[in-house]
């Protein structure tokens, strides 16, 4: 059926996650879904960002190892291969007819609003109640005199490359940098990155200094604070010219300085669709934007930009804008960032409860003892009454010891709560549970507490003093009745 021929309940612009999240979700409503998406489905995640990334990560890991074992060189076309292989296996729950046998209509081209409650698709107008933006964001491309852009490549392009970079340059030092940095370091590339801040900003400077060492240890040149005032393009490559008169030099230079919202061309002028100071569309809690029957969710947005938020987020709106409910999304985020040591956090937006911290530095925890792999350390943010407000994980497989910080935060668990589960032992997720253990310690020793303490064990003792004297002389104590 041509779309044109009713109303759509939801017209979602965009194919990644949050797209095909809304769509799906919607449609499982019962909602006549369409879902417009202009190059492939499946979106920044499954073709240029999560997957790849994470497959050349691994790679790089297995060609390090093999390297320090004496064995060979990695071969960059087989590197090129394992990435393409998992994307592959990824994709059939992305494509299109997955989602139309999830109810799902699904369109090929650009769509942009023209008026409330139509659109335009390839010459043809799309009715619709109401719509759900999702057109993600594409790499920012800094502005630096000299440097052809044509020349160099970003998180878009970097996964076409026919062959390792003898020298790679990378202009940022966020977790997009700091993870293809560290990856083609591990290849054997020769890799600077300039970053104008600190690398990593939003993670605690105790988990940059240890990103920061691991990077310089795989071979990594780490340039902070530091900002490029022009480039050349020698005969090869090209020469980036530092404001303090150094300069680099780099066959490849990858851009990786942040991200900008995709929402020039979509009509949004039409709609009464608002954006921030930073190009992003204006959500509420609800994530339904200054146009009450038009909804917006990943990258597109103010939130951060992860694959679990735009999920999260479209599956709120589409629920919402289908059957009018009011959900609103969690102030709970998780993040991890897949460095050698990774480094995984997680907020819940009440930073101003904080009580105290408890850190335990894996040089203290067995498992990261056994695998010589002790330069990370669990940090729990306690609150009033040792609620959870959130912490930092780093190192090897934080991210999967993150999910029980994250499920703590997001229940309000206490520290009490995580030192009574027993942990398997030895874990990682052992850190967690120490750095509760040791804030179930520390509260212990409050005046009021030790009272109590002290109180139980007094009626304790008098209670056995008691039995014993009433007790006759020969008889074999009896068991406690408690235990
Ligand atoms: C290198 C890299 C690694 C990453 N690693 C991780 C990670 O490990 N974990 C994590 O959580 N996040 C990671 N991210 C971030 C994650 O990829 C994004 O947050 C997520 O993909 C955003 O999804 P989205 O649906 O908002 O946008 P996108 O995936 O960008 O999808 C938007 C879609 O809309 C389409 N579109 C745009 N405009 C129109 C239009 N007018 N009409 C029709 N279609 C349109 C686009 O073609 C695109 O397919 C990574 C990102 C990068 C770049
Ligand atoms: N593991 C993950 O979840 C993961 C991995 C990759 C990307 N991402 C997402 O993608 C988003 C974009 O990542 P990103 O790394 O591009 O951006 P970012 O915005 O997180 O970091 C940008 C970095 O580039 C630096 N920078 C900006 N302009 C510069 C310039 N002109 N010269 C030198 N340095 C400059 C900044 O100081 C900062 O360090 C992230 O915010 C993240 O949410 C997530």
């Amino acid at each position: 059926m041509a779309p044109s021929d009713g109303i759509v309940d939801l017209l979602v612009l965009g194919g990644g996650t949050a797209g095909i999240v809304g769509a799906k979700t919607a449609a499982g409503f019962g909602a006549r879904t369409v879902l417009v998406e202009q190059e492939r489905t499946g979106g920044d995640c499954l073709w240029t960002g999560c997957v790849p990334s994470k497959t050349l990560l691994s790679a790089a890991a297995q060609a390090r190892s093999r390297r320090l074992a004496g064995g060979g060189e990695t071969d960059f076309f087989a590197v090129r291969e394992r990435i393409a292989t998992a994307i592959q296996c990824i994709e059939p729950v992305d494509t299109p007819e997955a989602l139309e046998d999830a109810g799902v209509e699904v369109l090929s081209g650009h769509v942009s609003f023209t008026g409330p409650g139509t659109a335009v698709l390839n010459g043809q107008v799309l009715r619709f109640r109401q719509a759900l933006i999702a057109t993600g964001g594409e790499p920012s491309r800094p502005g630096i005199p000299g440097l052809d852009p044509a020349r160099t490549v970003t998180s878009e392009t970097v996964w076409d490359l026919a062959s390792l970079p003898a020298r790679l340059a990378i202009v940022g030092g966020g977790p997009i940098a700091c993870e293809l940095g560290q990856a083609f370091a591990r290849l054997g590339a020769d890799v600077t990155m300039v970053v104008r801040s600190r690398i990593l900003p939003k993670e605690t400077p105790e988990a940059v200094d240890i990103i920061r060492a691991s990077l310089k240890a795989d071979g990594v040149t780490i340039l902070e604070k530091s900002s490029i005032s022009h480039a050349t393009s020698p005969a090869e490559g090209h020469r980036l010219h530092l404001k303090d008169g150094t300069t680099v030099d780099a066959d490849t230079v990858l851009l990786a300085a942040g991200r900008t919202p995709r929402t020039t061309g979509i009509g949004l002028e039409h709609v009464g669709v608002h954006l921030d100071d930073r190009g992003r569309v204006l959500t509420n809690q609800h994530m339904q934007t200054t146009n009450p029957l038009i909804w917006a969710a990943g990258d597109v947005t103010a939130h951060p930009q992860f694959t679990h938020l735009a999920g999260v987020h479209a599956s709120v709106a589409a629920s919402n804008a289908v059957l009018g409910v009011r959900r609103r999304i969690s102030p709970v985020i998780p993040r991890v960032t897949y460095t050698s040591p990774e480094v995984a956090a997680v907020t819940s937006g009440e930073s101003g409860q904080l009580v105290t911290s408890r850190t335990v530095w894996h040089s203290h925890l067995d498992r990261a003892v056994t695998e010589d792999r002790t330069e990370g350390f669990t940090e729990l943010l306690v609150g009033p009454g040792g609620r959870v407000l959130g912490g930092t994980i780093v190192g090897p497989r934080a991210g999967e010891s993150l999910a029980e910080l994250s499920l703590a935060v997001h229940k309000k668990l206490t520290t009490s709560d995580i030192a009574g589960t027993t942990h398997a032992y030895p874990t990682y997720s052992d850190g967690v549970w120490n750095a509760a253990v040791l804030d179930v310690r520390e509260r212990l020793k409050s005046p009021l507490a030790r009272n109590a303490v002290k109180g139980l064990a007094t009626l304790r003792r008098l209670a056995l003093d008691a039995r014993r004297i009433s007790s006759k002389p020969g008889t074999r104590p009896q068991p406690d009745a408690q235990h």
